[in-house]
């Protein structure tokens, strides 16, 4: 068997046609290092796909990963898992996530990461657009919201068609953060981190909710006031979760995982869902010619429309600095 025939053999269900609904939900996941086969895992856990496909240069290491989890099909939904060191595997994806490259090492900081990811972009996505020429990209490699940019200049795709996973995975870190505050599941804790995937992001707490009630009202008998001297203490642990996580084990992977899954999910099931993820914006809120992260309604069609939001003067502020600090960096690399 080649490495690139490590598909999984077909169950017998699925040698009939499938129902037109089904029919495209393949997902083509690039990279199968600690993020690219958490996403897999998520992914068939979840159902969100009728088929995940894997490729990696390293073709030991994919065919192994394969393997693996395709293993644990007999326990998870219907999907197929497949995949191998031939780009042939990603054929005709729906969407395809990036999740190829370095990663940072302990004091490094995403921005680092640009040059060598953006190298691997330049290659990476015309052999895309030749074996999956319709697929949406979801790019989740860092820096996001650069290789976002560039994914979008590279490829000429229509900018709601080339997201990065951008505040996703904050926001769940956030809201994981105060749910645990104030007793209540993540879920029920409406608020949203925007700006740069890094170290200019920020939390729109002007508009942030548990439950009905506004945030800066708090009110509980259990759980006080949150004071300003907490969230900024919250905004901090947020904004350096992935650093404590890289130092003790070396990389981030379950979290971005389950988010990935969640836009998958939007995309593939063309939810309209409103998630903070990374586009090129088009001159909403003034902001052109960078990627980064705002409200943004996500179906089928990729990221339909960006939603401004209000912000405080505060948190103006910190949404140029991030777009300043992401326009610098691409403008390096010539985007
Ligand atoms: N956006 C987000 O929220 C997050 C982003 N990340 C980023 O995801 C990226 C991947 O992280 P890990 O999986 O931990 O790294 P890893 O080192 O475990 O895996 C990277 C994989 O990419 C493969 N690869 C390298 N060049 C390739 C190419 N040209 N074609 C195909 N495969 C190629 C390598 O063989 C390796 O298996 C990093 O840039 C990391 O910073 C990680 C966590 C969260
Ligand atoms: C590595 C990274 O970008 C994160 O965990 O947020």
């Amino acid at each position: 068997m080649s490495l690139s025939d490590a598909a999984v053999p077909m169950p017998l269900d699925d040698a009939r046609p499938a129902s037109p609904a089904l029919r495209h939900r393949k997902v083509g996941v690039i990279g199968a290092g600690a993020v690219g086969t958490a996403i897999c895992y998520s992914t068939l856990i979840r159902g969100v796909a009728r088929e995940v496909a894997l490729y990696d240069i390293d073709g030991p290491k994919v065919r192994a990963e394969v393997l693996d989890l395709a293993h644990g099909t007999a326990f998870t939904s219907t999907t197929q898992m497949t995949g191998g060191d031939d780009p042939a595997v990603l054929a005709d994806a729906e969407v395809v996530v990036i999740t190829a490259g370095a990663k940072q090492k302990p004091g490094q900081t995403r921005l680092d990461l640009a040059e060598a990811n953006i190298a691997i972009l330049r290659t990476l996505l015309p052999t895309v657009q030749s074996v999956a020429p319709d697929a949406l990209i979801v790019l989740v490699s860092n820096p996001v919201d650069v290789l976002t940019l560039a994914a979008q200049r590279i490829t000429g795709l229509p900018a709601g068609r080339v997201i990065g996973s951008g505040t996703l995975l904050d926001t769940s870190r956030l809201r994981w953060q105060l749910a645990s505050r104030v007793h209540v599941h993540p879920s029920s804790v409406h608020a949203v981190i925007l700006g740069e995937h890094g170290d200019t992001e920020f939390p729109v707490w002007s508009s942030a909710s548990i439950g009905p009630t506004p945030l800066l009202a708090w009110p509980d008998a259990d759980a006080p006031a949150f004071t300003r001297e907490e969230l900024d203490g919250i905004a901090h642990e947020v904004t350096h979760a992935a650093y404590e996580v890289i130092q003790g084990k070396g990389a981030t992977n379950y979290a971005i995982g389950v988010a990935t899954t969640r836009l998958l999910e939007a995309i593939l099931r063309d939810q309209h869902a409103i998630l903070p993820v990374s586009t090129v914006m088009d001159g909403v809120m003034g902001l052109a010619d960078v990627a980064l992260s705002l409200p943004s309604v996500v179906g089928r069609a990729g990221v339909e429309r960006v939603l401004p939001v209000e912000l405080d003067e505060d948190e103006r502020a910190r949404l140029a600095t991030s777009a300043e600090t992401l326009r610098t960096v691409a403008a390096q690399f010539g985007f």
